[in-house]
């Protein structure tokens, strides 16, 4: 269940399925029998629900639901947005499969019931909140009432996880077939709340008809690229990680991209840079190389004495950074760019564009927080949600983008994206980023392909915070991968998953 599926494409399998031989009412009716039973289950006390039923199939989920709930012995009333003689086709039919009470939304509040279910907007919201519906929201927010959205919370959009106007804040949200972006990228997730993802019977082949690009970053999409260590292999085979390092009281940002690299399974890792850094870089490492290299141009000779050999530059990479970013791109096999690249290049995108399409073959991962690409684009950046702007960014820079963040997007310029959601608040901290291009290298350096390569950092990298726990510092991260790596080497080798 990785694809995640946009609005339309959702849309899109729900006109599929009749043709293989699933028709619209039993969709609706599984659907809205999921919303009544995880009701039940989350909530077994309420005895009385309202149900706010909106004008599309959303609210002809509320229908069934209202329906199932009764039968269970629930007291529940509909709260229409529309009259039932304004529904379309399965809602219009749901609406008269139900018998119990229907006021007008705006003859109905939330007073004297113990849960609302909000049936009003799901996938179909195509502008803000207005007037009763708006009015009706506030009032079941205001309520205090637990809430269950059916499908996504009513004013938030389904695709972005922004809301251009009101929206009402679920306490559990039941939505179907698959995740929708809006589901994972913030606000939107915060205002899900719990997410339960319900199997309606809408058949694989249908969904895998649609061929969606967005993925649950999860190491089933990224597994079967996922480097085997070979039993009779040479430390070089796992490839030779290079970190640029800037100046001597800068040395920490490269020193933990180095520890990431390291870690990641490259099997070398050399910190260059100037000798005073060095002698820094010393007095803290010991499995890490140490090359002296007096000005970032020195990298040319030294990457042209390597066959095969990935590229750091940007943590603390200092003044050479461009000079660095250079040598890198003409020189490395593969390149991750992180941190001071985007302030050298800033307002500059086309340059570093320029400069990726000199070697178009060659990996290149760029990895930015919001700051940092907000920096490189300048005015006229890539716009939309952050999906939108990671993908856009990728097919601009002709690289890899890893859009970091709670809700960490990977997008690669062949069209594919990733949105993790599995890093914990505390992963937050100052270095963090430069041990995740670390991860990012490492497998890079063991011949993985980009996009895998940074999905697969960037799954590791949540899962290691996860290992620490609360009070993680960014020189804990590399030390958790074993025991993060060794989970997952067993659940590949048991031929089952981590994670779904
Ligand atoms: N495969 C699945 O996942 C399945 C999904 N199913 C369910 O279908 C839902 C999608 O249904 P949907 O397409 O009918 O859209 P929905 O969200 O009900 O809204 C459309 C209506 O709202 C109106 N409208 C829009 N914005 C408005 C506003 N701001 N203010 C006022 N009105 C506004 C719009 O009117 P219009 O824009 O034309 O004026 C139209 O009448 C989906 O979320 C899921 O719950 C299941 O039933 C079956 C399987
Ligand atoms: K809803």
């Amino acid at each position: 269940m990785i694809e995640i599926l946009s609005c339309s494409e959702m849309a899109e399998a729900d006109r599929r399925a009749p043709a293989e031989g699933v028709a619209g009412e039993m969709l609706m009716e599984a659907a809205g029998r999921a919303v009544a039973e995880a009701a039940l289950a989350r909530w077994p006390q309420a005895r009385r629900v309202l149900v706010l039923a909106g004008p599309g199939n959303n609210g002809g989920d509320g229908y069934v639901a209202a329906r199932r709930l009764a039968e269970s012995g629930r007291t529940v009333a509909v709260a229409a947005l529309a009259p039932v003689e304004a529904l379309r086709g399965d809602a219009a039919v749901m609406a008269a499969r139900w018998s119990g009470p229907t006021l007008p939304i705006g003859e109905a509040g939330p007073v004297d019931f113990d849960l609302v279910v909000d049936a009003l907007f799901g996938a179909g919201l195509a502008r803000p909140l207005a007037g009763v519906a708006a009015h009706a929201i506030g009032r079941a927010a205001d309520s205090g009432l637990p809430v269950l959205a059916v499908d996504v919370p009513s004013g938030l959009n389904g695709d972005t996880g922004a809301a251009a106007g009101a929206v009402l804040p679920a306490t559990l949200t039941v939505t179907f077939v698959r995740l929708k972006p809006g589901h994972l990228l913030y606000p939107g997730r915060a205002l899900c709340g719990e997410v339960v993802l319900a199997d309606i019977g809408m058949p694989g082949s249908v969904v895998a008809g649609v061929g969606a690009r967005t993925f649950l970053n999860r190491p089933a999409l990224w597994r079967t690229a996922f480097p085997e260590p070979n039993p009779q292999g040479h430390k070089y085979d796992r490839g030779h990680v290079l970190v640029w390092s800037g100046p001597e009281f800068a040395t920490g940002a490269a020193r933990l991209a180095a520890l990431g690299a390291a870690r990641g399974g490259a099997g070398a890792v050399t910190l260059a840079g100037p000798a005073a850094a060095l002698r820094v870089h010393a007095a803290h490492v010991s499995a890490i190389m140490l090359r002296p290299a007096a000005r970032p141009d020195d990298l040319h000779a030294i990457l042209a004495g390597r066959r095969f050999a990935i590229a750091i530059v940007g943590p603390g990479a200092g003044d050479g950074v461009e000079a660095a970013t250079d040598a890198a791109l003409a020189g490395a096999a593969a390149c991750v760019l992180d941190a001071d690249v985007f302030t050298a290049f800033a307002d500059r995108p086309n340059a570093l564009r320029d400069r990726i399409a000199e070697r178009p073959a060659r990996p290149v991962v760029v990895t930015p927080h919001e700051g940092e690409f907000g920096r490189l684009f300048g005015q006229g950046g890539p716009a939309g949600s952050k999906l939108d702007r990671a993908r856009e960014a990728a097919r601009r820079l002709g690289a890899t983008v890893v859009l970091k963040g709670p809700d960490t997007v990977v997008a690669s310029p062949d069209g594919r994206a990733a949105i993790a959601d599995n890093a914990p608040p505390w992963l937050a901290t100052a270095g963090a980023g430069d041990t995740l291009a670390g991860f990012c290298a490492g497998l890079l350096a063991q011949g993985m392909p980009a996009f895998e390569a940074a999905t697969a950092a960037v799954w590791l990298h949540g899962e290691a915070a996860r290992e620490v726990g609360p009070g993680l510092i960014a020189d804990d991260l590399p030390g958790a991968l074993p025991a993060v790596l060794r989970r997952f080497q067993s659940t590949v080798a048991e031929g089952g998953d981590s994670q779904p």
